[in-house]
């Protein structure tokens, strides 16, 4: 299910979604809450409609992110996916 299927407080793999934190080239960025922990991200959603070429830049993305670890860059805790959107969880 998508997560614009529910529009209030929506909800996705137990994180609910808040308010816009900010909109890149990819997707916009929202604050969320993780339902069973309280830990707060930021989750980058990212549309599977727009174009293949989107598509394969978003797995590089988590690809890359996933392998790296420094401290002048943000740190991916988590990604999934469902028929229509990439979600990156990204520390806040
Ligand atoms: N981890 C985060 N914590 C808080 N705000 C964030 C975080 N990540 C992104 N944002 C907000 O969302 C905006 C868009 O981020 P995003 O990474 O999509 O865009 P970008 O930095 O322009 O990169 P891209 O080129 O991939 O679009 C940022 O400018 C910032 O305001």
């Amino acid at each position: 299910m998508s997560y614009r299927t529910r529009r209030r407080n929506p909800r996705v793999c137990g994180y609910e979604l808040g308010a816009e934190l900010g909109y890149g080239a990819f997707g916009r960025v929202v604050y969320a809450t993780h339902v069973e922990t309280g830990n707060e991200v930021a989750v980058k959603i990212i549309s599977k409609r727009r174009s293949e070429v989107v598509n394969v830049m978003a797995r590089r993305e988590i690809n890359i992110l996933r392998s790296v670890s420094h401290e002048h860059i943000v740190r991916l805790e988590d990604s999934f996916e469902d028929d229509s959107h990439f979600y990156l969880v990204f520390e806040l």
